[in-house]
């Protein structure tokens, strides 16, 4: 198996801390920006920590100290001859935060500085945001004639609400890491929000690993249901974890006094 720090990236680093994985997106000469070139790599590094079993948890986060990620990369984004290469360019940047979303392990944004555009759409595809209080989040795309094409109009209303996603996406506004936390858009503010991603990401490796991407699933799932479907999605995966040597551990454990040993099976 491929230790994950071994394989060569042009625009990211991939480490790996025993089962934490950190993706650092680093082009700090462009705040990070997400060309054709990153967005692939991104998706070559999820492949490799999907098919690595030793990793419980991913931290994305972006090199230098000045950004997260701003956004998709304008100069590329300024080629774009033609409505079906703008569809192409939307399709391929979903396809990739879809597979972020999808990762069957907890995925922590650590926002380290700007998270504009694309960037913000790449937090909203984890599951946890941590941000720098000196953090800005925001959806400017309007400024550039263009309207959010990763994911953005769909994760941001359904996570903070379409009022506020509305009011974000039209006034482009770059809303500041304290405001953010009031509005649900981050779940943290830390000096080091690199150091709290950590401690969040080990919290919740000390839960059952196939527990954690079963309630994933059911989440994901039945945001795009009815309530009455989605419960229905969440009693079958409910099903499932009886089925799991973990439960067994954790509910035994449990009586017995003692803290569960996971294996993940
Ligand atoms: C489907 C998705 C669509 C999208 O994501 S559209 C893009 C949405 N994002 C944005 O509109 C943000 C664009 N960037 C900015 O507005 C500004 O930057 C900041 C407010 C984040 C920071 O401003 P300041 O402190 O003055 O820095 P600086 O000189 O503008 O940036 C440093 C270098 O970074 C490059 N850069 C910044 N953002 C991008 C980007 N999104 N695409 C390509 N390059 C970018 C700049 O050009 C410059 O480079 P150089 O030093 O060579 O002049």
């Amino acid at each position: 198996m491929t230790m994950l720090d071994e394989i060569e990236f042009r625009n990211l680093q991939l480490d790996q801390h025993g089962p934490l994985a950190v993706l650092t997106v680093n082009r700090p000469g462009a705040l990070n920006a997400l060309n054709a070139d990153t967005l692939n790599e991104i998706s070559q590094a999820l492949e490799a920590v999907i098919e690595n079993p030793e990793v419980g948890a991913l931290i994305i986060t972006g090199g230098g100290d000045r950004a997260f990620v701003a956004g998709a990369d304008i100069s590329e984004l300024a080629q774009l001859g033609d409505v079906y290469a703008g569809r192409e360019l939307a399709l391929a940047g979903q396809d990739v935060m879809h597979s972020v979303s999808s990762l069957p392990i907890p995925v922590i944004a650590a926002i380290n500085g700007f998270a504009l555009g694309g960037g913000l759409e790449l937090a909203l595809a984890c599951d946890v945001r941590v941000a720098s209080p000196r953090a800005k989040l925001g959806l400017p795309e309007v400024t550039l004639g263009l309207i959010p094409g990763f994911g953005g109009t769909q994760r941001l209303a359904r996570l903070i609400g379409a009022g506020r996603a509305l009011d974000l996406m039209l006034t482009a506004r770059q809303v500041p890491a304290e405001e953010a936390l009031g509005m649900g858009l981050v779940n943290y503010v830390a000096d080091d929000p690199l150091q709290k991603a950590r401690e969040v990401a080990e919290g919740m490796m000390r839960n059952a690993p196939i527990a954690l991407s079963l309630v994933k699933e059911a989440v994901r799932r039945g945001l795009d249901t009815t309530l009455e479907a989605g419960l229905e999605v969440e009693a079958d995966l409910f099903g499932l974890t009886v089925a799991t040597k973990d439960f067994r551990e954790g509910t035994s454990a449990f009586l017995a006094k003692r803290r569960a040993e996971f294996q993940g099976e």
